[in-house]
């Protein structure tokens, strides 16, 4: 029998670390969607790639991927035919690229319709972000003309929304552009009710029927506890996420943001107290992996969108109101990320704008959202306090 063929957006460090890696290992033949050359030409060129394991357990280790491919998912004819063909099609390109690919996918379910194929596929968006495979149906939506392409797509197409998790830093090996290396653990959890179809059975991939709480407890504890790490360890001019946990004053702010969101996420979704802390200290293990050197600029990257409602910070700060509980720790992860300052990150640019033009409170309601008095009193008095921390060089 053909292997069934699987189709993942974006041979970054998630596609080729992590989703691609679990899907070429269940057995498809799995062909990467990219818009950087080289890549693709050397997934073709080698057919397989290296993943470095980078961590106390598997120390040393290196998984071979094979059996994969590569096209330039500008390439709308070669799209077509994959898109026509594929059983399933993934992402991790980054929350802001979905509404770029979403016109090659919506041209690629026309085709699929129009070649008569009737077999489900499931399209599932594997990034940092609350629904994001909801968010790339409605964008599909907006470009598919015809009321059959609509109507094919509701009926044969689902769009399960899932959680990832599995921390992949930049990585250099030999001068490889194909090798990648990864933490041990990793985590993926997809909406069981949405998938069209059977049922999904790929190892590695858990199912579930309650998604948001696990896309709140990742989100709202790894994310957030990351997040804080690099903008408070951008501050103190640490370069990388286990430097700054090195410092106490950061280990402590970032635990207690940690313990405040989680004291929302019990409440919330009933989690247990106890495994919830288990949860929250093997995170903070995870962040102090010795095999890890990643870059605080990218786990801080685009803090515009980091501070925005039901994101990682403003999240888990707005959960803890709902139930009346504390957030000051939550509110100083915030106030960091309206101090971040780094020329390479557009966003960051902006936000200082912002801050400069309208002042820190204004800023702080308009981006966030955040309304109430108490609230936003609690993150400018924060960043007041850590404005003197500011590197001297910034
Ligand atoms: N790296 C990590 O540890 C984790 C990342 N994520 C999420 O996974 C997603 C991807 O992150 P990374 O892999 O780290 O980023 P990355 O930058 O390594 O990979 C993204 C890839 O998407 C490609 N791309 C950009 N525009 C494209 C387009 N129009 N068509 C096809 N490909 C395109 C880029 O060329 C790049 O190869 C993000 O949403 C991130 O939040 C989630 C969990 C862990
Ligand atoms: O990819 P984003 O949303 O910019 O955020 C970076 C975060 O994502 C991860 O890469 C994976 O969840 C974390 O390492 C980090 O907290």
């Amino acid at each position: 029998m053909p292997k069934q063929k699987a189709l993942h957006f974006g041979a970054g460090n998630i596609g080729r670390g992590f989703i691609g890696a679990l899907l070429a290992t269940a057995g498809y033949e799995l062909v990467f969607a990219d818009v950087v050359e080289n890549l693709i030409n050397a997934l073709n060129e080698n057919g397989e790639y290296e993943i470095y394991i980078l961590d106390l357990e598997r120390k040393g280790e290196v998984d071979t991927i094979k059996g994969v491919s590569g096209i330039i998912s500008t390439n709308q004819e070669a799209m077509n035919k994959t898109i026509t063909e594929a059983s399933i099609i993934t992402t991790a390109v980054g929350p802001n690229v979905l509404r770029i690919i979403a016109r090659g996918v919506a041209s690629g379910i026309s085709a699929r319709r129009a070649a008569g194929v009737t077999s489900e596929l499931n399209i599932i968006a594997c990034e940092n972000l609350t629904g994001a495979s909801s968010l790339l149906k409605e964008e599909v939506t907006k470009h598919l003309k015809e009321d059959a392409d609509k109507e094919y797509l509701d009926k044969y197409v689902g769009f399960p929304n899932c959680a990832v998790d599995r921390i992949v830093p930049p990585f250099t090996k030999d001068n490889n552009p194909l090798a990648v290396g990864v933490e041990n653990f990793y985590e993926w959890i997809v909406e069981e009710p949405a998938i069209k179809g059977e049922k999904l059975d790929i190892p590695g991939m858990k199912l579930t029927d309650n998604l948001t709480a696990f896309v709140q407890r990742k989100l709202f504890t790894l994310n957030c506890g990351h997040a804080i790490t690099a903008y408070l360890g951008f501050l103190k001019g640490f370069r990388t996420v286990d430097e700054a946990l090195g410092d106490p004053w950061i280990e402590d702010i970032v635990h207690k943001a940690m313990l405040e969101s989680g004291a929302a996420l019990c409440k919330k979704h009933s989690f247990n107290e106890e495994e919830h802390e288990k949860y929250i200290n093997k995170i903070q293990k995870r962040f102090r992996n010795p095999y890890i050197k990643d870059d605080v600029v990218r786990v801080g990257r685009e803090p515009i969108r980091k501070v925005t409602q039901g994101d990682r910070l403003v999240g888990p700060l707005n959960m803890a109101r709902e139930f009346g509980l504390g957030y000051s720790n939550l509110a100083k992860g915030i106030a960091a990320a309206f101090l971040y300052e780094n020329k390479d990150d557009k966003q960051s640019g902006e936000l200082r704008a912002k801050v400069e033009q309208k002042g820190i409170r204004e800023a702080v309601k308009e981006v966030t959202g955040l309304q109430d008095g108490e609230v936003v009193e609690e993150i400018v008095k924060s960043y007041g306090e850590l404005e003197g921390l500011k590197r001297p060089n910034l």
